[in-house]
């Protein structure tokens, strides 16, 4: 069942993590292909609201080869403002499925240059669009840039999703998404902040 599935492990800090027994587990297997389940229903919920077939974006998710699993874990820090959990980043890929435990410590950039705290809410999800479908979409979807800050008292995890095309697909905006407003040169102005991580 592993073969299609390109599995990323990534400890942040630290390399002795309690993670180790889900990774390759069926656990991790049943979260995965449920969430390509999710992001399949969300990329057709996306295609509906752009006026898109409504396979415009899933149908090209058959290959999971550059789809990845992410854990991260941020252990506690004495001194918060000192310690770098994941620097400003936006996610390369197209759709993000994050899952936060009650912790806390994801921050996304408003529009005016500030940090805003993403508080968790049992149950739920934080969905990122990522740089891949802000292209695609010709801008009409956007790519957040987020970072995730420590604490002092509590370590913290979450588990990142990046869903990804075939690795060779050209990424094409549609037609009905570009016009005199939106041109397709927007398709490549996309913001010049730095995807080091993901
Ligand atoms: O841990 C978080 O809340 C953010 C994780 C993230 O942005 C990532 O893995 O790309
Ligand atoms: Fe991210």
């Amino acid at each position: 069942m592993l073969d299609h599935m390109a599995i990323e492990k990534s400890y942040l800090l630290t390399s002795a993590s309690p993670c180790n027994g889900f990774l390759h587990s069926d656990a991790m297997l049943d979260y995965m292909h449920a969430m390509d389940a999710l992001g399949m229903l969300i990329f057709e919920m996306l295609a509906h609201g752009l006026g898109l077939p409504h396979d415009y974006f899933s149908k090209n998710f058959e290959e999971k080869e550059a789809t990845m699993i992410r854990i991260n874990r941020y252990p506690p820090c004495p001194l918060p403002s000192k310690c770098l959990g994941l620097g400003s980043h936006s996610d390369p890929h197209t759709l993000t499925i994050l899952l936060q435990d009650e912790v806390g410590g994801l921050q996304v950039l408003k529009k005016d240059e500030e940090w805003v705290g993403i508080r968790p809410l049992p149950n739920s999800f934080i969905i990122n669009v990522g740089d891949t479908l802000e292209a695609w979409s010709n801008g009409r979807l956007k790519s957040v840039v987020h970072r995730a800050v420590v604490n002092k008292e509590k370590q913290r995890f979450s588990i990142a999703y990046f869903l990804s095309p075939a690795s060779d697909m050209v990424v094409d905006s549609p037609s009905q998404l570009i016009d005199q407003e939106k041109t397709l040169k927007d398709t490549f102005l996309l913001h010049g902040h730095n995807s080091e991580e993901s």
